[in-house]
């Protein structure tokens, strides 16, 4: 019998098949991925990486391939994690529905390794017996048709979602151990205590540079020199830090002049912006709208957030019957409403 952990990742994107790749090379884990377009093409011929972290490596398989959550848990296997590294749009599936024929209650323990804010709230209610891992990765990666690209250092910074109905001993554990089978020599994967914290800090860049060159169709470079950084995405970062000071987050002094020069001398387009271009939806709820729900439970004023999120839902309904998500009749529908 196996002494290794089980492990089952979702979503083998840029970040994922990295991900999979570091916890196969500390080996400590019998590694199951899912895999849902190029399914056929990675169970055939693995996937090829060009990687700053692990160099050039040709065909690389994990111990099994799934093309479906469903088909993962037909093994009957008792997964110890499952990670989630697939882009989180409640608004189209809800990853908390997506996972449950692979989570063993008051076992498996789930990673979600994705950017956005507020991501445990829906799983505490679901798994209350589960440990709910928070992964915020700094990486640069992209995955075309099982070619990776990694351009950007595997740089993670783990914490738990502090449950309510769990102890500190055990959540504080079983995140410890999660990254001791994902750490290795070549990534930098770090605890972090405060997972709250962490994600407001992100959210200083994500809900305020991402927003808004999605919008303008710019890079971070692109939307300083025209002047958009300091007229919106400056003063939406004021909110963004007076949200979480409401919460009881203290960000730095500095953070706003961190997070404009964490790209100096990169043109660099956030992956908001890169999902637009690409015609694919964006993570709008989890980066802006869960931020403003709890904007509002604090009674926290939130004017250019609330404009940029606003704008981004008409983009994201544009995004959405791109995708053949839903048709609309040929001839416009006429509405009875009185507007005033
Ligand atoms: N890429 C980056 O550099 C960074 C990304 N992040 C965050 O990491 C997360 C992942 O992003 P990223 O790797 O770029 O995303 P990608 O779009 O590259 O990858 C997501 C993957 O998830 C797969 N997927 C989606 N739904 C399912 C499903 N139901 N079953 C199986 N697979 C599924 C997609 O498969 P399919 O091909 O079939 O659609 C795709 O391969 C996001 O939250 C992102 O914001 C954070 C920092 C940097
Ligand atoms: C800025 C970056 C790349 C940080 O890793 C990111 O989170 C994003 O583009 O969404």
């Amino acid at each position: 019998m196996s002494s290794k952990y089980n492990v089952l990742l979702i979503g083998a994107g840029g970040v994922g098949t990295i991900v999979a790749y570091g916890i196969d090379y500390v080996g400590k884990s019998n590694l199951s991925i899912v895999v849902r377009r190029d399914y056929e093409k990675v169970k055939d011929t693995g996937y090829n990486i060009d990687s700053i972290d692990y160099g050039t490596i040709e065909g690389w398989k994990p111990q099994n391939i799934y093309p479906s959550v469903e088909a993962a848990a037909t093994p009957k296997v008792v997964y110890d994690y499952v990670i989630i590294t697939t882009k989180n749009l409640p608004d189209i599936v809800k990853v908390e529905d997506l996972v449950e024929p692979v989570i063993t209650p008051g076992v498996t323990a789930v990673v979600l390794m994705q950017n956005g804010f507020d991501l445990g709230r829906p799983f505490f209610a679901k798994y209350p017996e589960n440990v709910i891992i928070s992964g915020v990765s700094h990486i640069g990666s992209h995955n075309s048709n099982g070619a990776i690209h990694q351009t950007q250092k595997d740089k993670s910074f783990v914490s738990y979602f502090e449950s309510p109905t769990l102890s500190k001993e055990v959540q504080e554990a079983k995140t410890k151990e999660f990254i001791s089978i994902y750490s290795n020599e070549k990534n930098e994967c770090n605890y972090f205590e405060n997972a709250k914290w962490y994600r407001y800090r992100k959210l200083v860049y994500n809900a305020t540079l991402n927003t808004v060159c999605a919008l303008t169709g710019v890079d971070t470079g692109r939307l300083e020199f025209s002047g958009g950084l300091e007229s919106i995405s400056i003063p939406a970062m004021r909110e963004v830090i007076a949200v979480a000071k409401a919460d009881g987050v203290e960000l730095p002094e500095d953070v706003i002049n961190a997070v404009v020069h964490s790209d100096d001398g990169d043109w660099f387009e956030p992956s908001m912006r890169v999902d637009v271009k690409k015609g694919n939806p964006i993570e709008l709820e989890v980066i802006l709208g869960n931020l403003l729900k709890v904007a509002k439970e604090l009674d926290v004023e939130t004017p250019i957030l609330t404009v940029v999120y606003n704008l981004l839902k008409v983009v994201q309904y544009r995004l959405k019957e791109g995708q053949g998500m839903f048709t609309l009749p040929e001839e416009r529908p006429i509405s009875d409403k009185f507007y005033k």
